[in-house]
């Protein structure tokens, strides 16, 4: 994977201008997927650094968002939802996740309250509770937005017999409910220490990646089935295009990227008709990118066949998930 799988500050550099009592460390959050864990990371950070989507398992990379305030950094890793492995890059995935408990200061557990406490979700309780030993949990009750006062008392209570030492904070992130006060609740749990990132930057993930997410966010959208997990996204190219001085326009950038699905039925599928729906997507995707990069953009889409990638190890590789 291009991102650090162990969250440490890049470069290991620290500011030394921060003021007494400053904290700082590292948080991540956990659940199945679909819990609302990259939803949550944005409305925390402010700002879109995770893709979110209504299907499960949309997450795959370690993503980090950075949340600076006078008095504390808190450096956020995007885990991706747990779920039984069932191919290659499923297993992949559950080690990163894994990895990352080890590692940080606090485990935000993402538990929807519009859904009864699942096997899934005891499995996660028992694997923090034997592999994230000492690392202090937060319950974190997700889109509270969606349910009755009754039915959230009732799932308060089903998540605190779940985590019994934890405290559990209710948040509707779509709404920015409660958001700061899970801040709170999170950075109370770092240790002192400096900032490690500067003031602006809300992640670390390299440019491209990002618009790839964007790109494959937006190829999410309205497909159905298998097809979600096999669609990867790799930008191949990138770059200003030259502008005659007297042009005012803002700048243009032109970016190359190809979808890799993985059979030909898929390919059609994204496709559309024509090709109408892979310009509906390249539209969609474009007005995002736009809005990341502040420039115009002109986005080049191309849909590939790369058989099997999931499970072929040297393709994972190419594709990012070393
Ligand atoms: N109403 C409501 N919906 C939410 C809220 N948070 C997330 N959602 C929706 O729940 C769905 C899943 O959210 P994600 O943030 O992608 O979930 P995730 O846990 O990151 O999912 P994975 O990538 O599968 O691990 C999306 O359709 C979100 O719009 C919330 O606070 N309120």
């Amino acid at each position: 994977m291009s991102t650090p799988e162990s969250p440490q500050p890049a470069g290991g550099f620290a500011f030394p201008d921060t003021p007494p009592g400053h904290r700082s460390g590292f948080g991540c959050f956990v659940g199945r997927p679909n819990a609302g864990k990259s939803t949550l990371l944005n409305a925390m950070v402010g700002e879109k650094v995770a893709i979110t989507s209504d299907k499960p398992q949309t997450t795959r990379r370690a993503v980090r968002g950075i949340v600076t305030r006078p008095d504390a950094q808190l450096v956020l890793v995007d885990t991706p939802g747990m779920h039984r492995p069932r191919t290659l890059l499923g297993e992949r995935l559950g080690d990163l996740v894994r990895s990352v408990w080890s590692d940080v200061d606090v485990v935000g557990f993402c538990l929807p309250a519009n859904e009864k406490i699942g096997p899934g979700d005891r499995r996660i309780a028992a694997d923090l509770a034997e592999q994230a030993k000492g690392t202090p949990v937060v319950g974190i009750l997700t889109k509270v937005d969606t349910v009755s006062r009754e039915a959230l008392a009732v799932a308060l209570q089903a998540a605190a017999e779940l985590l019994p030492s934890a405290e559990i904070v209710p948040v509707s992130a779509t709404r920015g409910e409660q958001v700061d006060v899970l801040t709170d609740v999170l950075i109370a749990q770092l240790p002192e220490g400096p900032r490690f990132y500067p003031d602006a930057e809300v992640t670390d993930e390299p440019l491209e990646t990002r618009i790839s997410e964007l790109i494959r966010e937006a190829a999410l959208l309205g497909v159905r089935d298998e097809l979600p997990h096999s669609l990867a996204v790799l930008v191949s190219e990138m770059g200003e295009r030259e502008q005659d001085p007297s042009d005012t326009r803002p700048p243009l950038t032109d970016i190359y990227a190809t979808i890799y699905v993985e059979r030909p039925s898929q390919k059609a599928i994204v496709l559309g008709s024509k090709g109408s729906r892979l310009a509906d997507v390249g539209r969609r995707a474009r007005h995002e990118i736009e809005a990341l990069l502040g420039t115009r953009v002109y986005l080049d889409l191309h849909v590939t066949v790369a058989k099997e990638w999931q499970r072929d190890p040297k393709q994972l590789r190419r594709l990012g998930f070393d």
